[in-house]
């Protein structure tokens, strides 16, 4: 695995720079004739990004229409709920540029339950998506979760599924679907957005030479090139 590190000065410019790298990426794989399966995270530093792919996407000759985006983790809650990463995205950009292959985690509308929302998720994914993220985004919470892998959860050890859910997030909505590390880390790239001196404790443990997945599931992400995009607030001391 190859780890590469950008420091930004602030959240605005983490946004604009991988705004940039996205948009260039996509029209590079398009080039090549390809159609990448891209991963989105939700979270607070990923919507800033996905406005701005918004704003700048006129600049690229991006055929919108052959790129098919998934969620690396999604709130189990009613399908026009705020808190769905996916109507997030759709608000930002997804709906802007007129993305048509848009694979949304079920909903309490379409699924009984978490387990049952995972399972038709990797039915799904197995059946229309290529084996292999070209991308995967991924936001870090404060306890070094990523998409919905939290520290001391189960589903940081299941190996068996491409999705799994759960019904115990700390962080609120508690229930919710998550990719598994397997999943994320099927994957060309992924690039992890973080910003916030509320991150630094996390970062800095993700980035140590030593330490456990049980303790930050970041460290779990281990794709052949993994980036993290951060600003000097999340870096802390490591600059
Ligand atoms: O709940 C979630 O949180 C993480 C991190 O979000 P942030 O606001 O601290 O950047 C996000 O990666 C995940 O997709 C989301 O469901």
């Amino acid at each position: 695995m190859t780890r590469d590190v950008a420091v930004l000065s602030d959240a605005e410019a983490v946004a604009e720079t991988v705004a940039q790298r996205f948009l260039a990426r996509m029209a590079a794989a398009q080039e090549r004739g390809e159609t990448p399966d891209v991963a989105l995270t939700g979270g607070t530093v990923a919507r800033l990004v996905h406005r701005q792919i918004a704003a700048h996407a006129h600049e690229h000759p991006i055929d919108w229409t052959r790129i098919t985006f998934w969620f690396g983790d999604e709130r189990f809650v009613a399908a026009d709920s705020p808190d769905r990463n996916e109507l997030q995205a759709r608000a930002d950009f997804l709906d802007a540029v007129g993305a048509t292959r848009v694979n949304a985690i079920p909903s309490t509308a379409e699924a009984s339950g978490v387990s049952d929302a995972a399972d038709r998720y990797s039915a799904q994914l197995r059946s229309e998506g290529s084996g292999e993220f070209d991308l995967v985004m991924l936001g870090m919470g404060p306890d070094g979760h990523v998409a919905s892998l939290f520290p001391g959860h189960p589903q940081l050890d299941d190996h068996d599924h491409i999705a799994v859910g759960l019904t115990d997030s700390p962080k609120p909505p508690p229930e919710r679907v998550s990719l598994t590390f397997d999943a994320l880390n099927r994957a060309r790239a992924v690039w992890f957005l973080v910003t916030g001196a509320e991150k630094a404790e996390a970062t800095q443990r993700a980035w140590a030479f030593d330490g456990s997945v049980a303790e930050t599931p970041a460290r779990g992400i281990s794709g052949p090139s993994v980036t993290w995009f951060v600003d000097e607030a999340a870096a802390g001391d490591q600059r």
